[in-house]
């Protein structure tokens, strides 16, 4: 059998981690096309919810009422019926009771890069609120600080390569084969 028939015996979602620009969301979808499974990114369905973009989320109600609508969000997804790739938003998985959820239901992957290749990624949108500032790196930086011990929980790191998504999306599909077979 080969590694993506293995992989899809999971049977519990996958959810992506990481800062942004990390590829939760175009390698999620890439792995959820290969699986064959549903993909959902929780930016997105935190916008369709609100009927808003995350920046018009953050503008018009702030940071707070933005996080507990991805807290809502995320703990609907994870209640589907059914296979799952998740991509999260950048912040979600700090959240404590979020992330005890993710432990519980979910495979998580922290998807990780270096911040010359999430500041290089990150300046082709300006779509993220957090990095609408001066010095968009230095908080990256700082976001990287605190949240890499956090983002370190997740059962599986894969580093996201610059030239392609394709080596991430292999090597989150061996990792998912891998825990399949420990499992038995
Ligand atoms: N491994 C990769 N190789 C090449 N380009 C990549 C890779 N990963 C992501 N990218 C590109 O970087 C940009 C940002 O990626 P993406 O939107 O998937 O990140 P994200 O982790 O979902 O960020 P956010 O937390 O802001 O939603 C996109 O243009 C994407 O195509
Ligand atoms: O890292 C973060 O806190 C964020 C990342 C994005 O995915 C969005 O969820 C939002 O811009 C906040
Ligand atoms: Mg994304």
């Amino acid at each position: 059998m080969d590694r993506v028939q293995i992989a899809k015996r999971l049977g519990r979602p996958l959810v992506l981690v990481g800062l942004m620009g990390a590829g939760k969301t175009s390698i999620g979808r890439r792995v959820a096309d290969r699986l064959g499974w549903r993909f959902r990114d929780s930016d997105h369905e935190v916008e369709e919810a609100a009927g808003r973009s995350v920046s018009e989320i953050f503008a018009d109600f702030g940071e707070a009422a933005f996080r507990d609508g991805e807290r809502r969000v995320i703990a609907r997804l994870l209640e589907e019926p059914g296979h799952c790739v998740i991509a999260l938003g950048g912040g979600a998985f700090i959240h404590d009771e979020t992330r005890a959820l993710i432990k519980d239901k979910a495979l998580s992957v922290w998807l990780k890069a270096d911040i010359d290749t999430l500041m290089e990624r990150v300046s082709r949108r300006d779509t993220r609120p957090l990095l609408q500032t001066d010095d968009p790196r230095a908080v990256m930086e700082t976001l990287l600080a605190e949240r890499g011990p956090v983002y370190a929980e997740a059962d599986i790191h894969v580093t996201s390569p610059d030239a392609t998504h394709e080596g991430a999306v292999l090597a989150i599909l061996e990792a998912m084969a891998e825990r399949v077979e420990a499992q038995g």
